[in-house]
């Protein structure tokens, strides 16, 4: 199943520069190891936000959950789901 999810990191203000820094390493890896292995689809930031948008492929709306929930970010992280279906004008013969 694909889902379009957008992830908007807001960060405490307080939050100290190296604890920052340790944070968005382990997340950069994470999100690496999900995308070499073919979880994490397509990973765009938004054009001058500290924004996503991501596909996912998962299972079921559960996995989905697991994986976001168990990103270091998550708690800094203001996510949207929005599960996707093929659409019937897609020349597409993949779901690619
Ligand atoms: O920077 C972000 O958009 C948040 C998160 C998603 C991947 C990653 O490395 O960090």
């Amino acid at each position: 199943m694909l889902f379009h999810v957008r992830m908007d990191v807001k960060l405490p203000r307080d939050l100290p520069l190296a604890e920052a820094d340790a944070l968005k390493a382990t997340e950069r890896a994470r999100a690496q190891e999900l995308q070499r292995a073919g979880v994490w689809r397509h990973l765009w930031r938004i054009a001058g936000q500290y924004s996503n948008i991501s596909i996912f492929d998962v299972s079921s709306p559960q996995e989905l959950h697991d994986v976001l929930s168990t990103l270091p970010l998550f708690p800094f992280m203001e996510i949207a789901v929005a599960p996707l279906c093929r659409h019937p004008s897609s020349i597409r013969e993949d779901d690619t």
